[in-house]
């Protein structure tokens, strides 16, 4: 993405990202609250309108609805996950799976309960009887139901068991390596971010401030210390 700009009204938060995210990679996104991380995965789903560019293996995302950029392979789990409650977690599932071909659901179901092993043996429970980490994977599958190419996620540990985040990262690090599935993570747990990430971001009042390979952002190290908070 290139000078990638965004905000609510008149209110500009994003002021210029420039960044490139190789296909593959688990990149981290950093920073204060009020960063603008939120409104840059916003940006990129097309839930709020960016300018600038930001393409997707060359065909510029920007600007399109997004239900079109679902469609190019972008998938995006905000910050609250948004499962619904009263259908159950097979259907939620299913709904994930509105823009692929039919002949590909089941497969692809099957694919997504596999790394899930919890969602299969809840199946045909309504989805609000989760528990939060439950739901968290219910969000993570339901996107992941839709072949992404790109998937945004917004904070998938908050709230969640130190456990049951470390099982969560584990099953969105071996997407990552095994289906090819590039992320971007916005994560205010640091220490976990950069245990998973290959490269991490620091994001601070709507611009990028530091970037690098996650083994080199540890937090402790001086120049980031200020950034990453304490460790956890
Ligand atoms: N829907 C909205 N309407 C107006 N302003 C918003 C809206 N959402 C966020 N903002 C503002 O945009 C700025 C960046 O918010 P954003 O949520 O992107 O930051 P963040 O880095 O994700 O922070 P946090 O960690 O608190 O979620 C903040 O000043 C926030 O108040």
């Amino acid at each position: 993405m290139g000078g990638l700009r965004a905000g609510y009204g008149p209110a500009r938060v994003l002021h210029g990202i420039d960044l490139a995210v190789r296909e593959g990679e688990m990149v981290a996104v950093l920073g204060p609250n009020g960063a603008g991380k939120t409104t840059l995965l916003r940006a990129l789903s097309g839930m709020v309108r960016g300018r600038g560019s930001a393409r997707l293996r060359g065909t510029e995302i920007l600007g399109r609805a997004p239900e079109e950029i679902a469609r190019l392979g972008v998938a995006h789990v905000p910050e609250g996950r948004g499962t619904f409650a009263p259908l159950t977690v097979e259907e939620n599932l299913r709904i994930g799976a509105h823009l692929l071909p039919r002949s590909h659901v089941a497969g692809q179901l099957r694919r997504v309960l596999s790394r899930f092993p919890v969602l299969q043996a809840h199946l045909s429970q309504p989805a609000g009887s989760l528990s939060g980490g439950e739901q968290q994977m219910l969000a993570v599958g339901r996107a992941l139901m839709s072949r992404p190419r790109l998937l945004l996620l917004d904070e998938p540990s908050r709230g969640l068991a130190p456990l049951t985040t470390r099982r969560l990262f584990d099953v969105l690090r071996a997407v990552n390596l095994h289906e090819g599935v590039t992320m971007i993570v916005v994560e205010q747990n640091a220490q976990l971010a950069l245990e998973f990430a290959g490269r991490a971001l620091v994001m601070e009042s709507g611009r990028l401030v530091l970037a690098g390979e996650a083994g080199r952002l540890r937090p402790g190290r001086r120049v980031t210390s200020a950034y990453l908070g304490p460790r956890r």
